[in-house]
């Protein structure tokens, strides 16, 4: 049978040059893309350009030799159709800023970071369409899902899904970037997959803490779901469709993210779990993990929206108020008891 993927060849910056952005670059590498990493650090363009390894950020893991790397933002931009920025959210306002005036309405920008800022609780949305001009907003996509950048890199199977309100740039999107070991869906919901992508790194710290702790798969599924059930009133409340929260970006992320070893948020609410201090395991860590701001964001954004959420009200004192879990942990099973499904949940209309 024919295959129903594009052969369709295309130019690629990815701007970003930590492990997601070195994954997704290779990925678009590999395909046939033109593709550029662009990094803000000479050692990882050098590495890419002379060893084909990130030897920063994605140690250890070979690159396509036809991936090229630039510190030449200007070039870079001017060489891409699609510009896929990654890095993380507190640095997006920032890159997106240095880019805006070298965008155009030929460009497609795909936004794969996943996270909301503590002052302004914006996702990385909000935070593009604050820094790029409103002619470009159409032209906006994001990439989310459980996508393991060691994995992609790899070339294991993954499945991500493309958001964007402008459905058929989504289409697009989808068509440039799938393979037979990187598949694509496309969905309008921005709000739910920005939601999705972000909050799943709080709950991922949760069963980390969990685990570490000693609670047990019990003690793991409650709070998958239960923190599923707060991430999707939180989105619906926002405007999202609840399937979505069921799809790759809200449960695909969780399971991917709660359950495996490889997430650094996973593995920073393990070492908090053992009674490491936070301060030690950010600094040593080597990496971002998002949730640890975004788990101060995750509350605010929950009081703000007049929204009751336990398991991130719990996850917030124990990251940033050193409230000890088995204590948390007892005062959030001793609330009053309640219904599994939440009424405005069950009555969304999508
Ligand atoms: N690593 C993964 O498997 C995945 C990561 N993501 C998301 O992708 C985003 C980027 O994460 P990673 O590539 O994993 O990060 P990383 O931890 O591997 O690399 C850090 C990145 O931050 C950049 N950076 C550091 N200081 C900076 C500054 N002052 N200004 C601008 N940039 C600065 C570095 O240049 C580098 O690109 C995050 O939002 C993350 O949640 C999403 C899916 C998978
Ligand atoms: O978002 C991710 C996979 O989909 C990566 O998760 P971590 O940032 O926890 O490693």
């Amino acid at each position: 049978m024919a295959s129903a993927l594009s052969d369709t060849r295309t130019t690629v910056t990815v701007v970003g040059g930590g492990a997601w952005g070195t994954a997704l670059a290779a990925h678009c590498a590999r395909m046939g893309h033109d593709t550029y990493l662009w990094a803000m650090e000479k050692e990882v363009v050098d590495a890419v350009n002379k060893q084909h390894e990130n030897t920063v950020f994605l140690k250890g893991l070979p690159l396509p030799e036809s991936l090229k790397a630039t510190n030449d933002i200007e070039f870079a931009i001017k060489h891409a159709e699609l510009v896929l920025t990654v890095v993380p959210t507190p640095f997006l306002f920032k890159s997106l800023s240095n880019i805006k005036d070298l965008l155009t309405e030929k460009h497609v920008i795909i936004s794969c970071t996943k996270g909301i800022l503590n002052d302004t609780l914006e996702t990385p949305d909000d935070i593009i369409k604050r820094a790029l001009p409103e002619k470009l907003h159409s032209r906006l996509a994001f990439l989310s899902g459980p996508s393991f950048a060691a994995e992609v890199t790899k070339g294991i199977p993954t499945a991500v899904t493309i958001a964007s309100k402008n459905i058929q740039l989504a289409q697009h999107v989808q068509e440039l970037l799938s393979t037979n070991r990187f598949r694509c869906y496309r969905t309008d919901d921005v709000v739910g997959v920005e939601l999705a992508g972000a909050l799943k790194n709080v709950l991922a710290i949760a069963c980390g803490i969990s685990d570490g702790v000693g609670f047990g798969n019990n003690g793991r599924a409650a709070l998958i779901t239960r923190g599923l059930d707060e991430i999707t009133r939180l989105a619906v409340a926002s405007g999202a469709n609840p399937l979505t929260l069921a799809g790759l970006a809200g449960v695909g992320d969780i399971v991917l993210t709660c359950c495996g070893d490889l997430s650094r948020n996973r593995t920073v609410g393990l070492r908090l779990g053992k009674g490491e201090k936070l301060e030690d395991i950010v600094s040593s860590l080597g990496a971002t993990a998002e949730g640890v701001l975004t788990s101060r964001s995750a509350y605010h954004f929950a009081k703000k929206m007049g929204i009751d959420c336990a398991v991130i009200e719990g996850i917030y004192r124990v990251v940033n108020e050193g409230a000890d879990p088995v204590e948390v942990v007892a005062t959030t099973m001793s609330r009053p008891l309640r219904a599994e499904v939440d009424e405005k949940v069950a009555a969304a209309k999508f």
